[in-house]
């Protein structure tokens, strides 16, 4: 018997939701969007293991707070894809879930309305029916994994997943990790912390038992195999940026310490590009010049992630939804679609040649390196 004087004393309603095998039901996959999902996740997999040399790049929206401009994006994106697959996997950035610093909107799914009425219903329906309208145009999905059940809803339509900056250290998220079905990259801290990620893939690697629900909404004990795939994305934190040379060196060494074959994605964005959404092109092009650098190639540079969407830029959110500008973003600023495809177009160019890279370590008159300093000293937001 429930005694409300000692339980769920601060739970104001508890609704049930549909069960996440009649949410599938309700709005199913294809077999077309399942088909892309399945080799998605195994292109990026291939990558990651450096079994495919190609560059692995996850672009869209810092977040999706509508369908149509999502959709408009993702119908551009796909012919870069196909226009650039001998060098590139292009892989479409579809976040749901926004965890944020203190508060505030906090993705499509929890609030599909922008206006805290939280239909969550709603948005888990209208997430899935994006997810395959984004797969059926050729495209596969990255997405944030924030909310331990969520996935169950939605993964099935994922070919690639993040732990963000806030989450990496904590237990619940690196014991999903090692059950999802996709690879999933761990950020550093937003202090710019690296171990803890390297600790995050080491855990999610292992066999982990947790409390989750099943396919049917019960909860049960669930078993993981442990994640082969996971990997570190370095995103920069509040004291600099982590992109350059020696950053990308000390991270490989603590993950090789750690026994983990390096594989390392840059997010040109978050603590990389200080949040100015112009500096990811320059992060973008850096990263490919350290990986393809002529005499000291940094093969483990697997990939960049960028924010970017039609418009450059941001805007808050209205008290009306409809006063919001088409396409550009209500959380952090992204690279508008003009700036996107030159950006890509140029990293294309690069892939294709052997540089020496902008941020060579310098040598001492002993021909020892010495360490380049960071891009920015300056703090920054995280
Ligand atoms: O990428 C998104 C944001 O950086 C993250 O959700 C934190 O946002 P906030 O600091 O605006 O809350
Ligand atoms: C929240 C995000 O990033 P981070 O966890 O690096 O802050 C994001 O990519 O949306």
């Amino acid at each position: 018997m429930n005694d409300n004087r000692i339980q769920d004393v601060r739970i104001l309603e508890a609704r049930t939701l549909l069960s996440p095998e009649a949410m599938s039901e309700a709005y199913p996959t294809t077999e077309k969007a399942a088909e892309m999902v399945i080799r998605g996740r195994s292109e990026i997999q291939r990558i990651l293991r450096r079994e495919d040399d190609r560059f692995l790049v996850i672009v869209g929206p810092c977040s999706i707070h509508e369908p149509k401009s999502a959709l408009e994006y993702a119908g551009r994106l796909a012919e870069l894809r196909e226009k650039y697959k001998d060098r590139m996997c292009i892989v479409m950035r579809v976040y749901f879930e926004k965890p944020r610093t203190t508060v505030g909107w906090r993705g499509l799914i929890v609030d599909p309305g922008l206006d805290g009425t939280s239909d969550i219903p709603r948005g888990l329906r209208m997430a899935r029916e994006l997810l395959v309208q984004v797969n059926e145009l050729g495209l596969p999905v990255g997405s944030e994994m924030l909310d331990p059940i969520v996935p169950q809803y939605t993964s099935d339509l994922v070919s690639w997943a993040s732990i963000g900056a806030r989450t990496t250290e904590s237990q619940t998220h690196r014991e999903m990790a090692s059950g999802l079905s996709m690879p999933v990259g761990f950020k550093n801290a937003t202090d710019g912390d690296v171990q803890i990620a390297v600790n995050a893939i080491v855990s999610s690697r292992q066999s982990h038992s947790f409390i989750g629900i099943n396919r049917e909404g019960t909860s049960c004990i669930m078993q993981t195999l442990g994640n082969p795939d996971s990997h570190l994305i370095l995103r920069g934190g509040r004291h600099g940026t982590n992109y350059d040379r020696v950053s990308v060196a000390s991270a490989i060494e603590l993950l090789k310490k750690a026994g983990i074959r390096p594989s390392i994605m840059v997010d040109c964005s978050h603590g990389n590009s200080q949040k100015m959404p112009e500096n990811q092109i320059g992060v973008l092009l850096e990263t490919i010049r350290l990986r393809t650098d002529a005499d000291n190639p940094l093969l483990p540079l697997s990939g960049c992630m960028i924010e970017s969407y039609l418009q450059t830029g941001s805007q808050p959110i209205t008290a009306d939804p409809e006063d919001l500008k088409y396409g550009l973003s209500i959380t952090d600023p992204c690279l508008g679609w003009d700036m996107t495809a030159s950006a890509l177009a140029e990293a294309y160019k690069l892939l294709g040649e052997k540089h020496r890279s902008a941020l060579e370590t310098p040598v001492d008159a002993s021909g020892s390196p010495v360490p380049v300093p960071r891009h920015s000293d300056r703090a920054v937001k995280p």
